[in-house]
């Protein structure tokens, strides 16, 4: 196993050459603006009449974002600083220490690694760890789960339920608006369900480094914390918008299979991370995944004569092959999967 970042990097005063991009793939020196970064009150989504102008609001930033920040959302903010603390306790941790991680789960449901999974392949390192296992159902997930530190399984168990039943509810109100049957996302396209813990120390150099390459999501949706530091930053119009960090606020990003199900009517976000030289960024993602067997489709309520469907049937676990394929090349993808 390669070393975690974590484990080395608090000795390093200079970026090793393994971690230095090509000057096209870094983030530059240029700081983006954090500009109109939609925010969505979900407290106003409790009566009738707040409750259709947030659906218009989510399906607008959806449409021209791809992404959206939630607040007044309902879960405990004592729940998400305990949650962010457990799991900067848990990178603390000596290298020995995560290292058993791996080796008390050999089916690798409960990953521990850096950079990507490609380590040995790649030819330039991400500077960041992660930490990726399932959550859902909780029961039997449980046992996969880090048993340090030791109150890791009881408050990330909490967080995984109320954060469950949050993306739930805001794919309610996508499914209102797009006007889909009630409880379209309820079965197989959110039949898994992973908890993707991301930790990019300190960096000695942040304008050579990356935290993680462009990106979509290949899933349906993920709701992350991105916690008060930024680092986070979306491809708009041509330039990269940062994330602005609001401390109590869910970044919800639209992902491929959103994409594809909504027609077009909601597209997924490109996004990457760079990092900073001041302060560790620990993230919490939690992905809504379908099934590797379902068929995902636009939706049928979507489609008639004037509006005819824009991407073909595939099923997921193709979709990850073709993705893993081009990784990195989201129109790419896409295109494979259109119609015509
Ligand atoms: O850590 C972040 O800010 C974003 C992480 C992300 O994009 C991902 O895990 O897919
Ligand atoms: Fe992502």
């Amino acid at each position: 196993m390669a070393m975690l970042v974590s484990s080395w990097s608090k000795d390093v005063y200079s970026l090793p050459e393994t971690y230095v991009f090509p000057p096209d793939q870094r983030a530059g020196d240029l700081i983006p603006l954090a500009c109109n970064n939609p925010i969505i009150d979900l407290n106003k989504a409790v009566d009738n009449h707040g409750r259709s102008e947030t659906i218009q609001q989510i399906l607008k930033a959806g449409r021209e974002f791809g992404f959206f920040q939630v607040i007044n959302h309902g879960t405990s903010q004592t729940l998400m600083n305990e949650a962010m603390e457990v799991l900067k306790e848990f990178f603390d941790m000596p290298a020995e220490v995560k290292e058993r991680v791996f080796k008390v789960d050999s089916s690798k449901k409960c990953r521990l690694y850096t950079s990507t999974l490609n380590y040995d392949t790649e030819e330039v390192h991400f500077w960041r760890d992660n930490l990726t296992h399932p959550c859902h159902p909780l029961e039997d997930c449980l046992q996969l789960w880090p048993e340090n530190p030791p109150r890791y399984r009881e408050v990330l168990g909490k967080y995984s339920v109320e954060v469950s039943k949050l993306v739930l509810r805001i794919l309610d109100l996508i499914c209102e608006g797009l006007g889909l049957e009630n409880g379209y996302f309820a079965d197989e396209l959110s039949q898994v369900q992973l908890l993707s813990v991301n930790q990019y120390p300190r960096c000695p150099d942040p304008s050579l480094a990356m935290g993680m390459h462009r990106h979509c999501d290949p899933n349906v949706v993920t709701i992350l914390k991105q916690g008060d530091i930024d680092g986070l930053q979306v491809f708009k119009d041509g330039q990269w918008i940062s994330v602005e960090p609001l401390p109590n606020a869910f970044v919800v990003i639209i992902g491929c299979q959103l994409q594809i199900i909504s027609n077009d009517k909601l597209k997924s976000a490109e996004h990457r991370v760079v990092t900073n030289s001041e302060v560790d960024r620990t993230t919490i993602g939690y992905f809504i995944i379908p099934s590797y067997e379902c068929f995902v489709e636009p939706a049928k309520n979507l489609i008639d004569d004037c509006n005819p469907p824009i991407y073909k049937a595939s099923q997921y676990k193709e979709f990850l092959g073709t993705y893993a394929e081009k990784i990195g090349e989201y129109e790419a993808v896409m295109e494979c999967y259109k119609l015509q």
